[in-house]
């Protein structure tokens, strides 16, 4: 870790998907009391100000703004952009799909504790050495190449990468704060 100081840090939550292969809307499923939806929002509920892209109306979530997608059912990079979009210029977001229900504000803090000059997203490595940029840093410079990627079809969040300055973080540091943070929900048996 390079600091402990945490930062100004907005949160985006990206909640626009289909739940096809979970059969119903995942963000609504329970987990130990609370739905995704809720779980997720929990680990982020120090930050400011606090975005949900997802189709307007679909979702009631306290102390958070709803934001319509620019480009609905095109994924989560373009919630993405939404959600960049949204924001005043200039700073960091904290940005997570709806179905990781066992992040924790820890771990938003310790990645930010990687934010440093000239670094536009900072994202983690599970522990088989992958990216994953579903729950991730991005700061908002990063949103004109969100869009041109968008613009040229491109739909792979994992393709944003290449054209940003990243910095990684490996899952030693993310372990210990939180150890089943990328457990993501995409079928009913992942719930368990
Ligand atoms: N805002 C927004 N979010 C999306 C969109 N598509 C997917 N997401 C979100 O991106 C995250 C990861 O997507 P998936 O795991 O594929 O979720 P999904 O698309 O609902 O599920 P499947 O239909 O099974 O692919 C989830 O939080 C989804 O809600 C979209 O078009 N707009
Ligand atoms: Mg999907």
């Amino acid at each position: 870790m390079t600091s402990t100081t945490p930062l100004p840090l907005a949160a985006i939550i990206t909640a626009g998907g289909a739940s096809r292969r979970f059969g119903r809307d995942k963000a609504l499923a329970v987990l130990d009391g609370h739905t995704l939806l809720e779980r997720v929002a929990l680990s982020l509920s120090v930050c400011s100000p606090r975005l949900l892209v997802a189709p307007p109306g679909k979702y009631v979530l306290g102390g958070w703004q709803s934001v319509p997608d620019t480009r609905p059912t095109e994924g989560p990079l373009a919630g993405l952009e939404a959600g960049l979009g949204a924001l005043n210029p200039g700073i960091w977001a904290a940005f997570s799909a709806v179905d990781l229900p066992h992040l924790t504000p820890g771990f938003w803090l310790r990645l930010s504790a990687f934010i440093q000059p000239g670094t536009q997203a900072v994202i983690g490595l599970s522990a088989d050495g992958r990216r994953q940029p579903l729950a991730a840093l991005y700061h908002t410079s990063a949103l004109g190449q969100v869009t041109a990627l968008l613009n040229a079809g491109e739909r792979r969040i994992l393709a944003l990468l290449e054209r940003l300055s990243v910095t990684e973080v490996s899952w030693a540091e993310l372990e210990e704060v939180a150890p089943r943070a990328y457990r993501n929900v995409n079928r009913v048996e992942d719930l368990g």
